[in-house]
């Protein structure tokens, strides 16, 4: 699986935003907003390009555009903060919604929701949620897309534990992984460490309620 960190000082300013504990809600979206258009901008730099005519005032120029535009998948809740900068950046995207709730005893993701087209065969996928921890969350999530005939997943997030790495490499899912750092470990609750908190909590306050 293929992992990039992108560590241009201008995401690292906003990651450490999002880390510091003094950061408030509006702030910490406001950098996640900041941060998801530079993880994007990245994560899409391979994307294939048509080319077409296009007439500037003085001549004809040769124009491009996306040849094939994803799909956006946001994981609920906290990756509903990647989604407005990731749609602003790919306007002609589309996007679909799939809510997962981590268990806080067992570790293991509860999906509340699933808003996915039904054949994702040829439709490259931007996955956008901020915390790859023990990677659960994230590998149900790419499993209904690979389910659906996705053969192009790429995972936006802004931290990674090496475990969750560990876990999407092994899934053999076909994803590549594009995140702002990589950090140390899990502590005994399956936060990551130093890591951010909980990125729910820290973006909408209190807990998800069912
Ligand atoms: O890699 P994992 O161990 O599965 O943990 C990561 C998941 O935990 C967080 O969501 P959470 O379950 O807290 O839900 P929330 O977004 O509603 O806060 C995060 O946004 C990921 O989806
Ligand atoms: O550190 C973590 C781990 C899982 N989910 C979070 O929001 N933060
Ligand atoms: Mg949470």
């Amino acid at each position: 699986m293929d992992v990039l960190v992108v560590d241009h000082p201008l995401a690292q300013a906003r990651l450490t935003a999002m880390r510091d504990s003094r950061t408030d809600s509006a702030s910490f979206r406001a950098a996640l907003h900041e941060l998801t258009t530079m993880l994007a901008y990245e994560a899409t730099r391979t994307f294939k390009a048509d080319t077409f005519p296009v007439e500037t005032p003085v001549a004809t120029a040769v124009g491009t555009r996306l040849a094939n535009p994803p799909l956006l998948v946001p994981v609920l809740r906290a990756g509903l903060g990647m989604a407005d900068a990731a749609l602003s950046l790919l306007p002609e995207s589309s996007m679909g919604f799939v809510g997962l709730a981590r268990d806080e005893h067992t570790f293991e993701p509860r999906a509340y929701m699933e808003s996915l087209p039904g054949d994702l065969t040829g439709k490259p996928v931007l996955v956008l949620d901020p915390m790859l921890a023990t990677g659960g969350s994230l590998e149900h999530c790419c499993r209904l897309l690979a389910d659906r005939g996705c053969t192009d997943i790429v995972v936006l997030c802004v931290l990674a534990a090496p475990a969750g790495i560990d876990r999407l490499r092994n899934s053999g899912l076909p994803l590549r992984l594009v995140t702002a750092a990589i950090d140390d470990h899990l502590n005994d609750s399956m936060f990551i460490v130093p890591g951010l908190g909980d990125a729910g909590d820290r973006q909408f306050g209190g807990m998800p309620r069912f």
